[in-house]
């Protein structure tokens, strides 16, 4: 009998969120009513094309986890909460470990994105699965410099060239894995997923993302969120 294979959502919430500059992690923030990585899980939870989430959290909160998120909101797709690590990439490590073999498609997301829709999850997976590799983004609105250490400008780039990225990232799940465990052994610091897949040479694919994707990162993010909440309401 062949073999069904699923697909996973990796939600990365373990980082310390020292730009949002409280005193406990970020994701634990009310945005409405419910916290930010609430909405998060919320998204996936509801996605008919997710068969399971690996909740990635900070040091010592799985149980906290436990009753404040999953239970009292219910979720039933979260198989797992595992701790995060130091850097984002251990993070995602911690969570792809927590994956078994039966996984096609794996997508990472960033806790702080809670306003990621069911229509970017399904075009991720569509892609991953022709290509193996791709990540939301969006065209840059603004004009960018690149400067030396003087802060002096060297370069202006072609802004029809850049993209602003997002997650979720999409990927084959043996390839990411992989990608991972090969990294491991390397110094380097990735600041997203797709770089570690680019490093061995392989193409990532953009989809469009979203400009209401936001990464809740510094306080003005909340009045932003809090913005893009109320409008989906409206027109709800
Ligand atoms: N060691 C880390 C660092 C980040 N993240 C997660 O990766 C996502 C993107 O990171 P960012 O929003 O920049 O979060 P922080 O690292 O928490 O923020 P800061 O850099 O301000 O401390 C977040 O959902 C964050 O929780 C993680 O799981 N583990
Ligand atoms: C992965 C990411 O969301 C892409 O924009 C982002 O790089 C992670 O955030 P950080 O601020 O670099 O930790």
């Amino acid at each position: 009998m062949e073999e069904i294979l699923k697909t996973s959502a990796i939600i990365v919430a373990a980082g310390k969120g020292r730009r949002m500059g409280r005193e406990y992690n970020k994701q634990y923030i009310l945005l409405g009513n419910k916290p930010i990585v609430a909405h998060t899980i919320e998204v996936f939870e509801d996605s008919s094309l997710i068969d399971e989430i690996i909740l990635v959290v900070g040091k010592g909160e799985v149980d906290l986890v436990k009753q404040i998120i999953i239970e009292k909101y219910n979720f039933k797709k979260v198989i797992s909460i595992v701790e995060g690590g130091e850097r984002r990439q251990d993070s995602v490590y911690n969570g792809l470990r927590a994956i078994d073999n039966n996984c096609n498609i794996v997508l990472i997301h960033d806790g702080a994105r809670p306003f990621i829709t069911n229509n970017i999850i399904e075009e991720g997976i569509e892609v991953a699965n022709k290509t193996g590799a791709c990540i939301a983004a969006v065209p840059v609105k603004d004009t960018i410099k690149v400067s030396n250490e003087s802060m002096d400008v060297v370069n202006t780039p072609n802004r029809e060239t850049l993209w602003a990225v997002q997650t979720p990232q999409a990927f084959k799940y043996q390839l990411v894995m992989n990608a991972y465990e090969k990294l491991q052994n390397s110094n380097i610091e990735a600041t997203d997923d797709a770089m570690i897949i680019e490093r061995l040479g392989y193409t990532v694919k953009i989809i469009k993302g979203s400009y209401e994707n936001i990464k809740i990162t510094t306080p003005e993010d909340l009045i932003l969120g809090e913005g893009i909440l109320k409008n989906r309401k409206v027109e709800g």
